[in-house]
């Protein structure tokens, strides 16, 4: 495994073509794209990696997955009357079907989607409240109490979410916002800036991990159901093309990670800053590529042998 990352990370990092990153949310703007990292986390506790691999990043719309997860720990089952489980075919900032299909987000993976969601683990709470919560729920995963917010990338993307504060605003026309818009987004802009390294979102991936010693944050049907939301949505309008080339649910972000899930071998992490055209980490999506190619690792079972 250690000598698979080394060589994965080398080739990354070869590449003179690494996308672009990020330049709506101002903090971003200025990170070097000439970096990659990779960790994976296995199941029988080992974990290994390689390249940039201890360099934190802002973490983004990976944030979601945890969101979800500490929604419907809030909520349960009742999160679905107020948002979808389709694949939006669209960008993940896009507004477009929300006044179609009367102010419900097709899936919690998308930005309006995922505002239901903080809405939803807000429930009546303190922004505060809410994100210390979100907080320990990233920090048990990982055992990692260091895990934090970027207080600088929330307040930049706060300033300049503009976007966001529309879709927020439709939500809230429709009737499916609790909080306030401010809360609401406040508190999506937060959860976005936690900051993590790979190995420390490889650890905190292991929730979703189906095996014995990983954290045992949410039931085996919440587990299934995350990992089947992320394999069809977690990656926007990518989400198909990357189930296509990688064949393992995955979760990305505009800062450039990507967490993806072999069910019941490893969680892995990537990060490369710079961005394909759907807004998913370019380097990290062909590292994963061929990760999967390398190890067969697939959800859609094992190579077999040739003759
Ligand atoms: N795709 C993303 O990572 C988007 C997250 C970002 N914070 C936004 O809302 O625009």
């Amino acid at each position: 495994m250690q000598s698979l990352l080394d060589e994965i990370a080398a080739e990354a990092l070869a590449d003179p073509n690494p996308g672009s990153v990020a330049s709506y949310i101002p903090e971003l703007a200025g990170i070097d794209p000439h970096q990659f990292g990779i960790a994976v986390a296995l199941a029988n506790g080992e974990v290994y990696s390689a390249g940039h691999a201890e360099v934190p990043f802002s973490i983004q719309s990976v944030s979601k997955v945890f969101a979800l997860a500490l929604a419907l720990g809030r909520v349960g089952d009742q999160i679905w009357r107020r948002v979808g489980r389709e694949p939006s075919g669209l960008s993940f900032d896009s507004i477009l079907l929300l006044e179609r299909e009367d102010g419900i987000p097709r899936n919690p993976f998308i930005n309006a989607g995922a505002l239901v969601a903080t809405d939803s683990y807000l429930a009546g709470s303190q922004p505060r409240e809410a994100l210390g919560e979100l907080l320990r729920f990233i920090r048990a995963a990982a055992d990692d109490e260091r895990i934090h917010i970027n207080e600088r990338v929330a307040a930049s993307e706060i300033e300049t979410g503009h976007r966001n504060f529309s879709l927020a605003h439709y939500l809230a026309s429709y009737g499916n916002l609790q909080a306030s818009v401010e809360k609401v987004l406040g508190t999506y802009c937060h959860q976005c800036a936690v900051e993590m390294t790979c190995r420390q979102l490889a650890l905190a991936g292991r929730f979703l991990v189906d095996a014995p010693r990983m954290p045992g944050l949410v039931s085996v049907e919440r587990r299934r159901r995350i990992n089947a939301l992320m394999m069809t949505c977690g990656h926007y309008d990518g989400s198909g093309d990357f189930a296509f080339r990688v064949g393992m649910p995955g979760k990305s972000g505009v800062g450039g990670g990507i967490l993806v899930i072999s069910p019941s071998r490893a969680a892995i992490a990537v990060w490369s800053p710079g961005l394909n055209r759907y807004g998913n980490s370019k380097l990290g999506t062909e590292a994963m590529e061929r990760f999967a190619h390398r190890t067969g690792w697939s959800v859609f079972g094992v190579p077999h042998r040739e003759g």
